[in-house]
């Protein structure tokens, strides 16, 4: 039975997540953690692989994510992509607060606009709903619909389903491992994508650019350009990258090598495109 970590209590998008990741076994033991960041930094000790959200189509990239690799890079091992329904839901006619997800927050906006009370900030959706439950005073939540059940809307004062900004919401997740562990085997028929970090030690005018054209000119094609603040000065950037192909692709390895005189380059992996 292999250990896998996610972001709890059970009922989160990460749950889904780890249940639909094609590469890992149906016998497994999930374990919830209520952080992004306890949850990664949980892999490799308490379990062999995590599984976290790193970019939601309305929001961009889930950044505690990011900036956890920069601090211990981990290698991902497969994708999933997740459609996302939340639905707003109020235990009593007039709502004082609404307690919502820091990512659900803006996905959600035009609902949370429209219901105008104060937010309460939580670390998953699933805990959004535990505090709706808990709470004795008239209050609303953001929460997954799928957690919405015909038990629970019975008890509950209304439900405005379809709560998202667009229908076309989705949050694309990753399973990690530490670096010690190998990833999973490489097939011939399978596409694949590899991402990478380029650390800023070397600010100087072109910086980025040189980087960009030397992987345009190894024809490397780029899925994902990041920038992160580095959190010491103004202007200081670190890079999350992706790109089509595997590490151990001649071009590829060509190109990182060259960037490497410059700058440190962190591999976070070769995985399935799963788009
Ligand atoms: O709270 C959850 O249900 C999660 O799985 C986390 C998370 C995220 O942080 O991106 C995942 C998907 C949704 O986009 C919103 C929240």
């Amino acid at each position: 039975m292999i250990d896998i970590v996610t972001l709890g209590p059970a009922g989160t998008f990460s749950q889904l997540a780890a249940d639909r990741m094609r590469s890992l076994p149906s016998q497994k033991r999930l374990s919830f953690y209520p952080t992004l960041t306890k949850t990664l930094n949980a892999v490799g000790e308490a379990a062999e692989i995590g599984v976290v959200p790193i970019e939601n189509i309305l929001e961009g990239v889930v950044s505690p994510v990011i900036d956890a690799f920069v601090k211990r890079p981990l290698q991902i091992i497969d994708e999933v992509t997740v459609p996302i329904a939340f639905s707003l839901i109020a235990n009593q006619p007039n709502p004082q607060q609404v307690f919502a997800q820091f990512v659900a927050q803006g996905q959600c906006s035009d609902a949370l606009e429209r219901l105008a009370v104060p937010l309460t900030t939580t670390a998953s959706n699933s805990e959004s709903l535990k505090q709706l439950l808990a709470c004795e005073t008239p209050a609303a939540a953001l929460v997954p619909s799928h957690l919405v059940d015909t038990e629970l809307r019975q008890r509950l004062a209304w439900v405005e389903d379809e709560a998202s900004d667009s229908p076309d919401n989705a949050t694309r997740f990753i399973a990690v491992t530490s670096a010690a562990q190998k990833a999973s085997p490489y097939d011939a028929v399978t596409r694949y994508k590899t991402s990478f970090l380029i650390l800023d030690d070397a600010d100087q005018p072109g910086l980025l650019v040189e980087h960009l054209q030397v992987l345009a000119a190894y024809k490397v094609n780029l899925m994902a350009l990041v920038s992160r603040p580095t959190g010491r000065q103004f202007g200081q950037y670190h890079f999350y990258l992706e790109c089509e192909g595997r590490l151990e692709d001649s071009a590829l390895q060509a190109a990182l090598t060259l960037i490497r005189l410059r700058t440190q380059v962190v591999t976070l992996g070769s995985y399935p495109d799963r788009r």
